[in-house]
């Protein structure tokens, strides 16, 4: 069966490189693009582009919704989509507690699958795991997080998600010394159940993560680096496929790779 898919954001970073995907795979086809606005320029063989999620939908029938946009547009994307009785497959970062548990909710209640990964690409995904393992033995943690200076949220979707599966093994504690004082706000980074996420933006990075766990003496560091955005591509083709089969949301890769 082929899978009619519409892409959500097709003119970003990740959006042009989705859309070449999603063309060259035989298993899916490319029925609409959704933008916030509608441009002359033409994405991917004359694939209509609409500004309404609802026209898409109700134009174009698609079975799965691929949403690599921004923070603020993502949740209503997902929403809509469920509405509809459409799959989302969601790779924009940036959602709160409560979004997701609305999401839930959603899915609960159309009884269809949504994904949710902050991170598409298999060894970030290795990482994490890696680094929620490891955390079981050296719990103090501190996670650097290097991106590209056109990022709009901060700490990343992937660290976040990082700690929270750190935060599964680890019980919660302050790290550091318990009268530490911030010379500048800011210094020590945010603060997770006591573990601290630093975020870095510099021209020249794609998405890059390190995981430092101190014990005595010695320090673990578990990295990975995405030098170029194909690194994505394998895990929203591969989510594309699972969610057809899945009812309820799926937070994380990891939910279905490991
Ligand atoms: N899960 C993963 O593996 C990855 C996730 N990301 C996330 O994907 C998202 C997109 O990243 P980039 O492509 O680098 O960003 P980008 O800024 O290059 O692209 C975002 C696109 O969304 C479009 N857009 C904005 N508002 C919209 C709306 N209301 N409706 C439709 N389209 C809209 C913009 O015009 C833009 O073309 C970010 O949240 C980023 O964190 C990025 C890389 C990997
Ligand atoms: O904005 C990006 O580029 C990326 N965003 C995701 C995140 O916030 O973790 C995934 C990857 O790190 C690239």
């Amino acid at each position: 069966m082929v899978i009619k898919v519409a892409i959500a954001g097709p003119r970003g970073r990740m959006g042009k490189e989705a859309v070449a995907t999603i063309i060259k795979n035989e298993e899916f086809l490319l029925v609409g693009l959704l933008d916030h606005k509608k441009e002359e320029e033409n994405v991917g063989n004359n694939i209509p582009i609409f500004t309404s999620l609802e026209e898409l939908i109700e134009q174009t029938e698609p079975d799965v919704l691929v949403d690599l946009t921004i923070p603020t547009a993502v949740f209503g994307h997902a929403m809509t989509a469920l509405q509809y009785g459409v799959r989302p497959v969601i790779g924009t970062t940036g959602f709160t507690d409560l979004q997701l548990d609305e999401i839930r909710q959603k899915v609960e209640e159309k009884q269809i699958g949504c994904l949710i990964a902050p991170n598409f690409s298999i060894g970030a995904v290795l990482m994490m795991k890696f680094a929620q393992t490891a955390a079981k033995y050296l719990p103090d943690v501190e996670i650097i997080e290097m991106h590209h200076d056109r990022k709009v949220d901060a700490p990343s979707g992937t660290a976040i998600k990082t700690a929270q599966m750190i935060q599964d093994t680890r019980n919660p504690f302050e790290q550091g010394h318990p009268d530490e004082e911030e010379i500048f706000a800011g210094a020590r980074g945010a603060n997770i159940e006591g573990m601290h996420i630093h975020s870095v933006r510099l021209p020249g990075l794609v998405a890059h993560q390190q995981v430092l766990l101190g014990g005595e003496g010695q320090l673990l560091t578990i990295r990975h680096d995405s030098f170029d955005r194909t690194s994505f591509m394998s895990g929203i083709v591969l989510s594309i496929h699972e969610i057809m089969k899945q009812n309820t949301l799926i937070y994380g890769l990891e939910e279905i790779i490991l």
